[in-house]
């Protein structure tokens, strides 16, 4: 299998449950709810996306893709966490992925749109659930939905089961009343916890 990776880095995930974690991120190319072109987004399923996903690199081998990670992580001692996003990661992931990963010592977290089934082995599973896009899994470790999007409320998901439930106030024009929206819907509707994207106050990737 080839996987076509726009890139890899290291950083501190910023959102969710493992904020601010040291993390090597792979970031695979391509979505099935938008092409990334601008000129599409329009007309796309997703039409909110903060990302850059297309093009990238070709990596032949899982186990090449996963020393690729580890040459990133570096020489900080133990602890490997690698964050598998895109684009959707679940079109590209698959099980040798997910061995090779684990191989090289990673606990494998992934940030899916819940469209896709993962493979078995994947340590912790955050799924962002998009207005008008089928999901196919019922159950994550954590669910984080991006708020607000007309055509999904936060009522819409009582029957996912997430240990975590978070509200991600939507990046772009509106932001500041999209987390004030949030923060508010947070306080009367426990246990919706608010996630703010620290990252882009942390000024890092
Ligand atoms: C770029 S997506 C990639 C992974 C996968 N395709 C997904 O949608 O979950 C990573 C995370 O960023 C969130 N996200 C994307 N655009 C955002 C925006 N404008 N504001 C807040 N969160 C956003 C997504 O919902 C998802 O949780
Ligand atoms: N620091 C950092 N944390 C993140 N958590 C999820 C991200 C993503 O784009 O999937 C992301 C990202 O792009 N950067
Ligand atoms: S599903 Fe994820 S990667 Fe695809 S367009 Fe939406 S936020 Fe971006
Ligand atoms: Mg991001």
């Amino acid at each position: 299998m080839t996987y076509i990776v726009h890139s890899i880095f290291h950083t501190l995930q910023g959102e969710g449950a493992n904020l601010g974690r040291a993390s090597v991120f792979i970031r695979f190319a391509g979505c099935n709810l938008w092409s990334g072109r601008e000129e599409d987004r329009a007309a796309a399923t997703c039409r909110f996306c903060d990302t850059e996903f297309r093009g990238g690199t070709r990596h032949a081998t899982a186990p090449g893709l996963a020393r690729a990670a580890a040459r990133c992580w570096g020489a900080a001692p133990g602890h490997r966490f690698v964050v598998l996003t895109g684009g959707e990661p679940l079109l590209q992931v698959d099980a040798a992925l997910v061995e090779a990963l684990h191989a090289e010592g990673f606990v494998i977290a992934v940030e899916t749109n819940g469209t896709v089934r993962p493979p078995k082995g994947i340590d912790w599973i955050c799924v962002s659930p998009k207005a008008g896009a089928e999901l196919v899994l019922d159950h994550a470790d954590e669910l984080k939905l991006v708020f607000p999007q007309p055509g999904l409320p936060p009522d819409a998901l009582a029957g996912f089961a997430a240990a975590q439930r978070w509200l991600q106030p939507m990046d772009g024009p509106a932001l500041a009343a999209n987390t004030a929206a949030a923060a508010a819907y947070c306080l009367a509707n426990p246990p919706w916890r608010l996630s703010i994207q620290a990252h882009k106050t942390w000024n890092i990737p």
